[in-house]
């Protein structure tokens, strides 16, 4: 970390996460610009924007991966999940095996690891492929992986950076639909960036449309994950109209 890069604070109640003028540079060129945005507890908020706008480094500032210049982080201290495009499966290992990285990672294995990775996938509807290796498994099943891996320790937070990019439409309309559940039965937040609107809007409470040069928030937009039932809302002629507002929001920030 950078001397004068900004240590992360924990949030206040009710809040997962709130960055307050994040401001961050890469070689002198000004990459976000005194950057603000808030996500509520067992929120799920969207960042949409052009390449290169500066939604992964938000992301990463968020996760602490990258430190920011100047401004506040505030962010849970007792963990997040983090899934990236690419699910970054161990080759040699089980879907459990993956599935209980985490906790060998940080040397906190004990008696209830296999059990709490056992269950970690049943939540993702794996229990069936614990034993399998990542090549046995489709990109849909992989990313499956992934999610469980971020979601054994129990984060309030996940942060989600293009996870379901890589896969057909219908696997990643039944993932979308898959994190909504989960959302429901675990309660945590989410920030995720995604292009493509229709995902912004099925998943989102909130979308924050992005503009570049230098990156920063230029609109705020409701999506429907708020109101996700058991229909798809992706037929409604609502879901319709706040795909082509996010639309216009996102040409106006070309
Ligand atoms: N580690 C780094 N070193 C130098 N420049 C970087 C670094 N990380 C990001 N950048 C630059 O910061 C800008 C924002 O990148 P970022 O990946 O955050 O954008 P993005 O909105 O996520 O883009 P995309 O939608 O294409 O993934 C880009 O110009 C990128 O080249």
């Amino acid at each position: 970390m950078s001397p004068s890069a900004v240590a992360a604070e924990p949030p206040a109640e009710g809040i997962a996460v709130a960055l307050a003028e994040v401001s961050k540079s890469f070689a002198g060129r000004v990459v976000l610009d005194r950057l603000s945005l808030t996500v509520a507890r067992g929120e799920i908020v969207s960042l949409l924007g052009p390449s290169g706008c500066g939604k992964s480094t938000t992301l990463r500032i968020v996760a602490g991966l990258e430190p920011a210049d100047a401004g506040r982080v505030l962010r849970p201290t007792d963990g997040l999940g983090v899934v990236f495009q690419d699910p970054t499966l161990l080759p040699w290992a089980t879907a459990l095996d993956n599935v209980t990285l985490p906790f060998r990672l940080s040397g906190t294995v004990d008696g209830d690891t296999e059990a709490r990775a056992r269950r970690a996938l049943a939540l993702v509807g794996l229990e069936a492929a614990a034993g399998l290796f990542p090549r046995e498994l489709s990109g849909g099943m992989r990313m499956r992986v992934a999610i469980a891996r971020a979601l054994v320790t129990r984060p309030q937070l996940l942060l989600m950076d293009e996870p379901f990019a890589a896969l057909d439409e219908i696997a990643r309309v039944a993932l979308d639909e898959e994190l909504l559940r989960l959302r429901r039965r675990q309660g945590f937040s989410v920030v995720f960036v995604t292009h493509s609107v229709p995902e912004a809007v099925h998943l989102s409470d909130r979308i924050l449309v992005m503009a570049a040069g230098p990156g920063r928030i230029v609109a705020e937009l409701p999506g429907c994950g708020a109101a996700a039932g058991d229909g798809d809302p992706r037929v409604t002629r609502d879901f319709a109209e706040r795909c082509a507002m996010v639309s216009a929001a996102l040409r106006r920030s070309l």
